[in-house]
């Protein structure tokens, strides 16, 4: 397929000499340093809107947009935004190598999405070969850049990730996140609506995986504590958490899946991302990583993002 790549029009910035923080580079002319992020399904339903937000995130100097097809009309569109990013649109396998080339963060929400009656194991097949044929583009062009994966069923996608990482030798349990971060904004909204206080002051930590059942919001922890949550209240919340993602298809009856909220928690797990790689202390998100906290071999808890000594921490500060 010939493809077309297309760049927004500003001159490139030139990273300076300063180096406050470990491991990254300055530009001369922006505060930040130098990030690249790379969006692989980026002309899809979360692909747009992530592409839009992560390009008013002031942490990314470079933002890079693929997809099987239509990625020059995304990227052209959303390059005219007046943000420091600049933005470059990929299509067709043979300019992923260039798409990905040097990215701090690849995030990945390309595959199919569920319709109604569907489970998100039934997008396994065609999904699995999708990320398999990615996360080999990852391994061989930015090994070591971090990787958000979206695409579903998260719960197999990201093992078969990590497989593929091994198998190439690159794989680094810290660098790898299944976002989770949906089912956070969930059950954030949902207790905020029932125990009546400002949805910006909760937090409620989702652990497990994302999946019906396995998604497990503790709201035994949440903040602020409601002291008039009855059990059925929280039986409740639970329900309406882990049925969050078959709520959404079952109203876009047949048009797709959750992409407007996934694309806002997939902007916020990646900004969690680049402020740890960029030293900023006491990030933490929960995500579904490799995980020695249970005996299942993958598991989302709350992950510290920091940049320690070179390389990302992942610390495992989840109580049940
Ligand atoms: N983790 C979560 O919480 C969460 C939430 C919502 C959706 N999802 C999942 O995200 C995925 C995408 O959903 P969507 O609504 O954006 O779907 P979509 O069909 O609108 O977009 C998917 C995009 O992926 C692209 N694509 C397909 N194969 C590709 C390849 N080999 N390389 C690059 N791009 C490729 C398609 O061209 C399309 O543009 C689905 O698997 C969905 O289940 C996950
Ligand atoms: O439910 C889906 O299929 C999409 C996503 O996993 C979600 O939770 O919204």
């Amino acid at each position: 397929m010939k493809a077309a790549v297309l760049r927004s029009s500003r001159a490139a910035l030139r990273p300076c000499t300063c180096r406050h923080l470990v491991g990254r580079s300055y530009s001369s002319t922006e505060s930040s340093p130098e990030s690249k992020v790379a969006i692989l399904g980026a002309a899809g339903g979360i692909g747009q809107p992530l592409a839009l937000l992560m390009k008013l995130n002031p942490l990314i100097s470079s933002l890079s947009l693929y997809d099987i097809a239509n990625t020059p009309g995304v990227a052209a569109d959303v390059s005219h935004i007046n943000s420091r990013a600049q933005v470059a649109g990929y299509a067709g396998e043979e300019q992923l190598g260039e798409a990905l080339d040097g990215s701090d963060i690849v995030i990945i929400p390309a595959g199919v999405p569920r319709k109604p009656g569907m489970t998100r194991d039934d997008l396994f097949k065609i999904n699995a070969g999708i990320v398999k044929s990615l996360c080999t583009a990852i391994a061989k062009y930015c090994p070591n850049a971090l990787v958000n994966m979206i695409s579903n069923p998260v719960n197999s996608t990201v093992p078969i990730a990590a497989e593929v990482f091994k198998k190439a030798g690159t794989f680094d349990e810290r660098k790898l996140f299944g976002v989770t971060t949906l089912d956070v904004v969930r059950a954030k909204t949902f207790y905020a609506g029932k125990v009546k206080v400002p949805v910006a002051e909760v937090n409620v930590p989702v652990v497990g995986g994302h999946a019906g059942i396995t998604i497990l919001p503790l709201f035994s922890q949440a903040a602020p504590k409601s002291s008039n949550l009855s059990d059925d209240d929280i039986k409740a919340l639970t329900k309406r958490t882990q049925d969050g993602g078959t709520e959404v298809v079952e109203a876009k009856a047949g048009k797709g899946s959750a992409t407007l909220s996934m694309a806002y928690a997939g902007a916020v797990f990646a900004d969690a991302c680049l402020k740890g790689l960029n030293g900023v202390p006491d990030i933490v998100e929960c995500s579904f990583v490799q995980s020695s906290i249970t005996d299942l071999p993958f598991f989302a808890s709350k992950a510290r993002k920091e940049w320690r000594g070179g390389s990302l921490w992942i610390g495992s500060s989840f109580r049940l």
